[in-house]
């Protein structure tokens, strides 16, 4: 069981002025689990530089590592796996715990269905929410079986099988994450493995698996796309350099945009375009952003974005482009509150099963701070205000997106906003504080705030 209420941590942010200076942010979390878990299925090493260390891909880490590869820091910061090759990791001692990482446990499902071994997955309160029966359905069609039947919860015990059989599974959810695990599991049973999707998600996969060296083709069908990968292909350990994750640029970016005078610059953000949905949107909205020094960084497009204060306006998102901004909503959605007119972003019935109900979350946390926002069925309206006043207590329901966006709100509400608590920050982007404050950004411990104030009142 998570010992998380105990380490809960409260953190506050304040209206802030200019914001300023170069930052760089930590790697792609994507990627990061991706790179971890095709080096142990690979052949030989796989050295990892720009590894994002943080809580969900070190649960993926320790996962590999307790069904038998190897997985190392170097004295360099670079990370080495070593691989056991297709089908050859091993039955872990204890539980698989993937603390708050959906993606983590949701990957290494499709991992553990390849092998014959039992496997016990659980996670923190907040992944023991979450729905698994979208990736479970298609890997128990494959061959995945499970003790606990008819559950789609963790904690579950899953047991693979050296037999898997090929399927051609269209996605019913649009997730990279039901494709991937449908995708690694395909790596071991014999014959085609195909995922149709109709919108397309994150392609890290598909690129990741083809640079290891899996056979694996992308066309376009009937309005979507079609990915096959041939099962049984031996994979090569290959170096990966792993980009800035542009989902946690979001918040530096959001916050430039949002006080006086601003202009920050991110450096080597991943701009893959199944990940650059936000800021589309925020060019849409008036936002003065641009991609500077665009190269392309281990077959991925990457680039430093600029961001500098901006009159935004709000925009209609449409459904199409939700999979490629799927975590930014949250952000999306606080911004719009200081935006001129409404925001309407539509199809967000997937942020309902994310580490929170993020559209309730969201909803109740920003009315909570003076804005006016509603959600009805999977559209969420916020009508953007002159001034927001902030001031409130926000419930962050275990859920890093929600703190990190309420945190940035803060520095643009007349009053402080405070997040109950921060700690789950830990789990996506561990130096979020250290480079807000190092741009500018006012972030502090309730108590340290009001000590400060006292401690001037008296000088
Ligand atoms: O495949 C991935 O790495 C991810 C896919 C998305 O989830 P879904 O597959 O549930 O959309 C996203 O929200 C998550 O943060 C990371
Ligand atoms: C949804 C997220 O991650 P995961 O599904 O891996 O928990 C996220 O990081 O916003």
């Amino acid at each position: 069981m998570s010992t998380h209420a105990a380490d809960v941590r409260p953190l506050m942010s304040r209206k802030s002025g200019r914001l300023q200076g170069a930052v760089v942010v930590p790697g792609d979390k994507s990627i990061s689990h991706r790179a971890l878990i095709l080096g142990a299925l690979a052949e030989g090493r796989t050295r990892i530089t720009g590894l994002l260390e943080a809580e969900d891909i070190l649960c993926t880490a320790r996962a590999l590592e307790a069904l038998g590869a190897g997985v190392e820091r170097d004295a360099d910061g670079a990370w080495t796996v070593t691989g056991r090759g297709l089908g050859g990791l091993a039955a872990p001692a204890g539980d698989l715990d993937f603390g708050n990482s959906g993606t983590g446990a949701r990957l290494m499902m499709g991992v553990v269905a390849g092998h014959p071994l039992a496997a016990r997955f659980t996670g923190d309160a907040s992944l023991q929410k979450r729905p698994m029966g979208r990736v479970l359905a298609p890997l128990q069609s494959m061959g995945l079986a499970i003790e606990e039947e008819g559950r789609n919860t963790l904690p579950l015990t899953l047991v693979g099988t050296g037999d898997l059989v090929p399927i051609s599974y269209r996605l019913p959810v649009p997730s990279a994450q039901v494709k991937s695990a449908v995708l690694l599991a395909g790596l071991f049973a014999s014959g085609e493995t195909s995922v149709i999707e109709s919108e397309k998600s994150r392609d890290h996969t598909e690129k990741m698996l083809r640079y290891f060296g899996a056979e694996i083709s992308v066309e376009p069908f009937e309005g979507g796309l079609r990915i096959a990968l041939e099962g049984r292909r031996t994979l090569q350990g290959q170096p990966v350099a792993v980009p800035g994750d542009p989902s946690s640029a979001a918040f530096l970016v959001a916050a430039a945009l949002i006080t006086p005078a601003s202009d920050i610059l991110v450096k080597n953000v991943l701009v893959n375009p199944t990940r650059t949905g936000f800021y589309e949107t925020l060019a849409e909205m008036g936002a003065d952003i641009s991609f500077e020094n665009e190269r392309e960084v281990s077959g991925e497009p990457v680039a430093d974005i600029r961001a500098r204060t901006s009159e935004l306006r709000g925009v209609t998102v449409p459904a199409a482009r939700a999979p490629s901004m799927i975590d930014e909503y949250p952000m999306l959605a606080a911004l719009a509150t200081l935006a001129e007119g409404e925001t309407l972003m539509e199809g967000l019935a997937e942020l309902r099963v994310k580490e929170s109900d993020r559209l309730a979350a969201m909803v109740d946390g920003l009315v909570a701070c003076g804005a006016i926002a509603h959600a009805r069925g999977d559209t969420l309206t916020v009508l953007g205000l002159p001034k927001v006043r902030g001031g409130a207590t926000i419930k962050t329901h275990m859920d890093h997106r929600i703190a990190m966006s309420f945190l940035v709100l803060g520095l643009a509400t007349e009053e402080p906003v405070t997040v109950d608590d921060a700690s789950m920050i830990a789990t996506s982007f561990p130096e979020f504080r250290t480079l807000m404050q190092q741009v500018g950004a006012t972030l502090d411990e309730p108590g340290q705030a009001s000590n400060e104030a006292r401690g001037k009142d008296h000088e």
